[in-house]
């Protein structure tokens, strides 16, 4: 949905990928006996990181690849229940089902699509760890995910070739990676500290949490709590650090673990101000705004004086009149989309008259609970997870061809990025999984297990199956962009590179015949009808705007969805006997050519005017059935020709002809009296907003005040769809008249 899928470009470097993959699946099973020696490989890495380093030094804004690997299922199996191996006994491109493998880390790690780094058995073997679905350096530093002497676990190790060559551990599911504790002791014995008392450890471990939290080490301060705590703590004690750590949960966004360690929600009878404190931010930033009010409200009553949980008391009740009435700001929306990086607001998600069900022949979709009135707000909606792309570097997430080596089809954006960002979120915070997981995933098949050792299992998989099916790109805001297309008039940009996942809205069908328009600010998605709608009217937008002359090719568009449209304007584009789609198109080129040639004073446009006709008279259902795609757009320049010559009159009747050509049975455009009405909506497309405001500035020109007003009004209701909201109106459009 509006995301840049033109891999026609990186063709070479999928196939040379896709040849890789079929030269390495020729020696699957293979034990490989030319496995590099420690020292080599020790220098050969070392040597790699430093040029790797060299060239992220650079500077250089990069558009790196990412290639999407044949699916394979995370590992279910709970690891007492799997057997050792070693890293002689590792078979290339096998997945080592019921197999673990204990390694030390031996060299730091380096970054490139993965976290690299060198690893050692107990039999003194190195193998080449690539840990996947790891975070950008600026959010998590890869020494915190691994550095010397970490000691971890590879569950059911995959281990294959990589693009150089070289044998490898590849992970693409956080969960097959467990971090094990020093004093496992399952870990052999040369990687064992020294013990230390029970008790001194206590309070040893807590005071490395205290100091890593001063030095803001969130994760080693997460690790260094969990070792006070199963060092024997006593309960007392453990409910101090548990407060601690809370913190440092909170700063490395797992809010499910923070909430949980402040005693959520059975706090004793006298509840420490910081667990109050902590379980609210908590609560706020799982969006659950409500409860954190009440937590808040508890925290205030006892202490009064605490001005920071005042301030947050006056956001979650901002978040809640959101939440339940769809009241914004939308100027501060504006503004803070424009200065915020990552444009990522903090807003509720509003959810308007609609629910979810299923939608004959297309899964489920989404449905109108109440009437409504064209421009009225069906949804506005916190994304899930944004991966904003800017070109300055500023953004959360970079460019990346994201190849899918299967189905060879890909995406050119922050997608790479969003995968990541979702994982992460999933894993940190297992109560997010649910609703996410709930979305379209097509014909994946995920396993039915979601927890293993007490740990999310997050299939990385089913994730990217989750992504590319629900993904919308999206603009820094549709104000920006209509503002440019004014600007330029020419054609809308129409895919984005910084793009993200809304629960709701992906529950939208398209359909060429919409209803309801999205528009973006920031992270936030605001769905409007186009139309009044009756209850139970199923909501649609498009994925791909139609062009009504080719229907393979919107077929080919929406191939991605694996679904045809059978609109009425893909059938009647699909009906259209060849030589009419041809006839249409020959019209279209010539009228366009006509056009460009004229100006407003020279303008033949008898002929123009002519050949519109002769363009709709190809047309042979109402309009109102099939919204005649290619004649709106030439009507409306048409009408710019009759403005700019000051012809009123035939203004207005070519206006009616731009609404007639999409559907929409007005009132009050011809020589009547009759009052200037919209009595039916049609399809709505962008540029209405023009034609509505050269609608007012004719009966503005006639003296029809009243006619001018409501005509001005239907231009704002048509901005409001396409911007999102109408509060920027002014800004574009400057004063409005009274
Ligand atoms: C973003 S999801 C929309 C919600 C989805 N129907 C569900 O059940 O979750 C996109 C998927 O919905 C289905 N879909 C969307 N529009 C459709 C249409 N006009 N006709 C048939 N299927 C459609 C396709 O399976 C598509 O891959």
């Amino acid at each position: 949905m509006d995301v840049d899928k033109d891999m026609s470009r990186y063709w070479q470097a999928l196939k040379s990928q896709k040849e890789n993959l079929k030269k390495a699946k020729d020696r699957e099973g293979e034990r490989p006996r030319d496995r590099k020696p420690r020292g080599l490989a020790y220098l050969q890495f070392t040597m790699a990181m430093a040029a790797s380093q060299a060239k992220t030094q650079s500077g250089k804004h990069l558009i790196t690849s990412t290639f999407v690997p044949p699916a394979y299922f995370p590992c279910t199996t709970p690891l007492a229940q799997l057997t050792p191996t070693a890293i002689k006994h590792l078979r290339l491109e096998t997945h080592h089902r019921g197999k673990y493998l204990f390694l030390s880390v031996i060299t730091p790690p380096s970054r490139m699509n993965a976290v690299l780094a060198l690893a050692e058995d107990d039999e003194d073997d190195v193998v080449l760890l690539q840990l996947y679905q790891q975070e950008a350096e600026d959010v998590r530093k890869a020494t915190d995910v691994i550095s010397v002497g970490t000691t971890l676990v590879v569950k059911e190790p995959y281990y294959k070739i990589t693009a150089h060559g070289d044998y490898s551990l590849r992970l693409d599911h956080l969960s097959d990676l467990v971090h094990v504790d020093k004093n496992d002791s399952r870990i052999p014995k040369a990687w064992r500290p020294k013990k230390a008392g029970a008790e001194e450890s206590v309070e040893l471990f807590k005071s490395r949490g205290d100091a890593a939290v001063k030095d803001r080490k969130y994760w080693r301060a997460i690790q260094e709590y969990s070792c006070a705590i199963s060092s024997g703590a006593t309960p007392e004690r453990s409910e101090v650090i548990k407060r601690n750590r809370s913190l440092a949960y909170l700063k490395t966004k797992q809010f499910d673990a923070a909430l949980s360690d402040t005693g959520f929600p059975s706090f004793d009878s006298a509840p420490v101000e910081k667990a109050l404190f902590r379980a609210a931010e908590a609560l706020y930033d799982l969006e659950r705004f409500s409860e954190c009010g009440e937590v808040l409200d508890k925290l205030c009553a006892k202490f009064p004086n605490n001005q920071q949980a005042l301030a947050i008391l006056a956001r979650a009740r901002s978040r809640c009149s959101e939440q339940q009435n769809g009241a914004y700001d939308f100027k501060l929306l504006q503004r803070e989309a424009e200065k915020i990086r990552p444009p990522q607001l903090d807003h509720a998600t509003y959810v308007g008259p609609v629910e979810t069900r299923q939608a004959a022949g297309k899964g489920r979709g989404m449905f109108v609970t109440s009437a409504v009135k064209a421009g009225d707000l069906l949804l506005c909606e916190k994304a899930f997870s944004h991966a904003y792309v800017s070109e300055d570097g500023a953004g959360n997430s970079k460019t990346t061809i994201l190849m899918h080596v299967e189905t060879e089809k890909g995406f050119m954006g922050g997608q790479a990025d969003l995968i990541t960002l979702i994982v992460q979120k999933l894993r940190r915070n297992p109560s997010l999984a649910p609703a996410f997981l709930a979305l379209h995933h097509g014909a994946y098949e995920p396993a039915k297990e979601s927890t293993v050792d007490g740990t999310p299992i997050i299939d990385t998989f089913l994730v990217e199956r989750i992504m590319s099916l629900n993904v919308f790109g999206c603009p820094l805001s549709s104000f920006n962009t209509y503002n440019d297309f004014l600007k330029n008039q020419s054609k809308k940009e129409t895919a984005y590179h910084s793009c993200g996942v809304w629960n709701q809205a992906s529950y939208i069908n398209h359909s060429c015949t919409r209803n309801a328009h999205r528009a973006f600010v920031g992270d936030m998605m605001i769905v409007r009808a186009t139309q009044d709608l009756e209850p139970g009217t199923e909501i649609t937008f498009w994925y791909h705007p139609p062009d009504g002359t080719d229907p393979e090719a919107m077929q080919k568009k929406l191939g991605n969805w694996g679904f045809a449209c059978t609109c009425a304007i893909c059938q009647d584009a699909k009906e259209a006997k060849a030589t009419v789609a041809d006839k249409r198109r020959k019209l279209l080129n010539t009228l366009l050519e006509a056009f460009k040639k004229s100006t407003s004073h020279n303008a033949k446009l008898s002929e123009a005017e002519r050949l519109l006709k002769s363009l709709n008279d190809t047309y042979t259902r109402p309009a109102h059935e099939v919204p005649r795609i290619l004649l709106w757009d030439p009507q409306l320049l048409m009408t710019r020709m009759y403005m700019a010559q000051n012809n009123m009159k035939r203004a207005l009747d070519s206006v009616q002809k731009v609404f007639a050509s999409l559907g929409f049975i007005i009132n009050g455009l011809d020589a009547t009296s009759t009052p200037f009405k919209v009595v039916k909506w049609g399809l709505v497309v962008d540029t209405l907003v023009e034609a509505f405001l050269h609608a007012r500035t004719a009966f503005e020109a006639m003296m029809a005040w009243d006619d001018a007003k409501r005509a001005e009004a239907y231009a704002r209701c048509v901005y409001k769809m396409v911007v999102g909201e109408d509060a920027s109106f002014e800004a574009i459009y400057g004063r409005v008249e009274g």
